[in-house]
């Protein structure tokens, strides 16, 4: 039988929890081999969790509200411009429509960050000033981060100057297909370092990392070095985010946590559009890695195209009836 799972304690006014930074520690080799993934059992684990866990109705709004609050609202797209991201960022500040919000009671609402490329920090900066969200930027030679070493480091260094609060870093995939655990580490070190006070999102890439083992490996190897967060997906690899992945990354934070004490935060991205994954995904953070993680500081989804969806979901809790999905046109 389907568990239910309840709403979250607090919808949408959330307190300001800022939890203290992953320092990083020394490669530990031993720790980076032990970190394993059995396939079929994480995939028949995944596909369970639709069926296993359905959201209360009457907590449906608040799950959804919660997830909102956890998008790091992202346009990476060869033909942004200042004018379509002042359009993405109004919709960052008030996600959904002010009588939604009103009658939902979660006025206030807004989400996690806006995430964008270099070139667009200063307008996202500028759109968003004085409402305390963040800009995440994408670095390191997004996506598939193979331009030379030192330009990478300085790309993060300009974004930070521009504005950037959070750097999104691409990892380079051939060090964990070749195994090159060492070389993974001082890279992403590197990145670390550089990013200075901004926080640091290690993109591993996920599905061009051949394995779940490698990225087991990959995500203990970049925690190790001192990633904030760790992320799937660019969004533009052939596959994205997907629930087995995720529980293998959830499970490295969980024993990385459990071993250091140090929390790392989870991003889902790529291809995720639909509330229902949403609630999906929340569901599996409360599973595997419980309610604190459950907050922006610790969770954020990548998409480009989710935050429509839950509009029209909430609409639909307000109204009884669905909007098209044109009208959610932005995020
Ligand atoms: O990091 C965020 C992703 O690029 C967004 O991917 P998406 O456009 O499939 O939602």
């Amino acid at each position: 039988m389907a568990q239910t799972t309840e709403a979250p304690d607090i919808a949408t006014q959330l307190p300001q929890t800022t939890e203290p930074r992953n320092p990083g520690m020394a490669l530990d080799m031993d720790r980076v081999m032990r970190a394993t993934a059995n396939r079929s059992a994480i995939e028949r684990r995944a596909a369970t969790l639709p069926g296993r866990r359905s959201v209360k109705k009457d907590h449906q709004a608040a799950w959804l509200a919660r997830a909102v609050s956890c998008i790091d609202l992202t346009t990476l797209a060869g033909d942004d411009t200042p004018g379509r991201v002042a359009r993405l960022c109004a919709k960052a500040k008030q996600p959904v429509r002010a009588d939604l919000l009103e009658a939902l009671g979660l006025e206030g609402l807004t989400v996690g960050a806006v995430c964008v490329y270099h070139d667009m920090i200063e307008p996202s900066v500028a759109a968003l000033e004085g409402t305390g969200i963040p800009v995440a930027a994408v670095s390191t030679g997004f996506p598939a981060g193979l331009s030379p070493f030192p330009l990478r480091l300085a790309e993060i260094g300009e974004s930070v100057k521009a504005g950037a609060r959070e750097i999104d870093i691409v990892i380079s995939r051939r060090l964990v297909l070749t195994g090159d655990w060492e070389g993974l580490y001082d890279e992403m070190r590197a990145f670390r370092e550089a990013c200075g006070e901004a926080h640091v999102k290690a993109i591993l890439a996920t599905g061009e990392l051949g394995t779940l083992q490698n990225v087991a490996r990959a995500s203990m190897v970049c925690m190790m070095a001192g990633a904030d967060f760790i992320k799937t997906s660019t969004g533009k690899e052939g596959v994205n985010a997907t629930l087995p992945v995720s529980l293998v990354m959830m499970r490295a934070i969980r024993e990385y946590h459990e071993e250091t004490g140090h929390r790392v935060g989870y991003k889902p991205a790529g291809g995720i559009s639909k509330a229902k994954d949403s609630l999906n995904y929340l569901a599996l953070v409360k599973e595997e890695l419980g309610d604190r993680w459950l907050r922006p500081d610790l969770f954020r989804f990548g998409a480009s195209s989710l935050l429509g969806d839950i509009e029209r979901q909430l609409e639909h809790h307000v109204t009884g009836a669905y909007s098209a999905s044109w009208r959610h046109a932005i995020g």
